[in-house]
């Protein structure tokens, strides 16, 4: 659907880009000329993706925690190394668990705000300060969620996503002085590797929340990609400080939020 080579010598970070959306939006960037580099926690699997990630193009990887300094610093410096630049990054990697809101402990919450929230704002100013101010260029593209109305059974993750658009808003206006575009990308729900890690209640209402999306079907990861590429080229010179809602109109009328919290309630209960 692009240019061949939209993203010819752009190189580009996707972290959690060993799977699922992270995984299609690396593809895509490698098959539009990018090359790209990966990082996440789980080396095996990461460095497997990388692997087979390489028939698209030239992708490398570095196993990091974006919650860890050390890590996101050796991140930074291996991408100096081997590239010298930095072109784009897109802060994919994340997650939670769903649970209601008075069953989650203080290391559950931080837990969840340190990966979603901290790891991605870290990760920005990093790459930031290292590539994007001193090349006066660059694009960030944050990946949060559908936190239109809150986001009940996952209050930590909606808390932090919502602090990722804030700051996705804020970033925009500062670093318009460099010459950085940073947008987000809110995904609704999509139907990705990262569905399966979610416990039963979850599974159990996935056919009405599918039936409750306006467009009548979650999302793909394909989608996702589209977005992150379009919002990274050239054809979206002009945007910035915006959240793009990928979720077939779900946060406008996505069916009952408070279902997944009464089953989540009762599953906890039951253990
Ligand atoms: C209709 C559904 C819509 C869904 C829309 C969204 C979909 C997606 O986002 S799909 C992508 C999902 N993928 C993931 O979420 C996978 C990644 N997730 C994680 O890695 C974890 O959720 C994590 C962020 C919490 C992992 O952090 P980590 O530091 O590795 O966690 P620990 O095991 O050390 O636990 C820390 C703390 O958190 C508590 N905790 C962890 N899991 C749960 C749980 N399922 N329920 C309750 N509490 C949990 C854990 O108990 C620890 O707290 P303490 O016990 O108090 O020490
Ligand atoms: N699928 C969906 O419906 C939706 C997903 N999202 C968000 O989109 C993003 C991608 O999700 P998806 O592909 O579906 O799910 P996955 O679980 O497949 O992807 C999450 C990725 O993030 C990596 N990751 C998680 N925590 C860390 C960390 N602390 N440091 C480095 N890497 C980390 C994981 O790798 P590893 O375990 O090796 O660290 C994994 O590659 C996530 O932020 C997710 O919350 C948002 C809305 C909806």
């Amino acid at each position: 659907m692009f240019q061949k080579d939209l993203f010819k010598d752009k190189v580009v970070l996707v972290t959690g880009g060993r799977s699922g959306i992270g995984y299609a939006i690396s593809q895509m960037m490698l098959e539009l000329g990018a090359k790209v580099v990966i990082a996440s926690r789980k080396e095996d699997l990461l460095k497997q993706a990388a692997e087979e990630l390489s028939q698209y193009g030239e992708c490398s990887y570095l196993a990091c925690d974006i919650r860890e300094s050390d890590q996101r610093t050796a991140l930074m410096e291996k991408i100096k190394a081997d590239n010298g630049r930095l072109d784009i990054l897109v802060n994919n990697a994340g997650g939670q668990f769903p649970a209601p809101a008075e069953t989650i402990s203080e290391n559950g919450w931080d837990a969840v705000i340190n990966n979603n929230l901290n790891g991605t704002f870290h990760m920005s100013s990093l790459m930031a300060r290292h590539f994007f101010i001193p090349q006066k260029e660059g694009c960030i593209i944050n990946i949060i969620a559908n936190i239109y109305r809150g986001f009940p059974s996952m209050v930590h993750t909606g808390a932090a996503r919502a602090g990722v658009e804030n700051l996705t808003k804020t970033l925009a206006v500062e670093w318009g002085d460099y010459n950085i575009r940073v947008n987000a990308i809110a995904p609704g729900t999509i139907e990705s590797s990262g569905l399966d890690t979610y416990p039963k209640p979850v599974q159990d209402i996935l056919g009405e929340a599918r039936a409750a999306v306006p467009l009548k079907r979650f999302g793909t990861v394909t989608e996702i990609a589209n977005t992150t590429c379009f919002l990274a080229s050239p054809l979206a010179s002009y945007i910035s400080g915006v959240s793009l809602y990928v979720d077939g109109a779900q946060h406008l009328n996505g069916g009952d939020p408070m279902k997944l919290t009464r089953l989540m309630r009762a599953f906890t209960k039951s253990r």
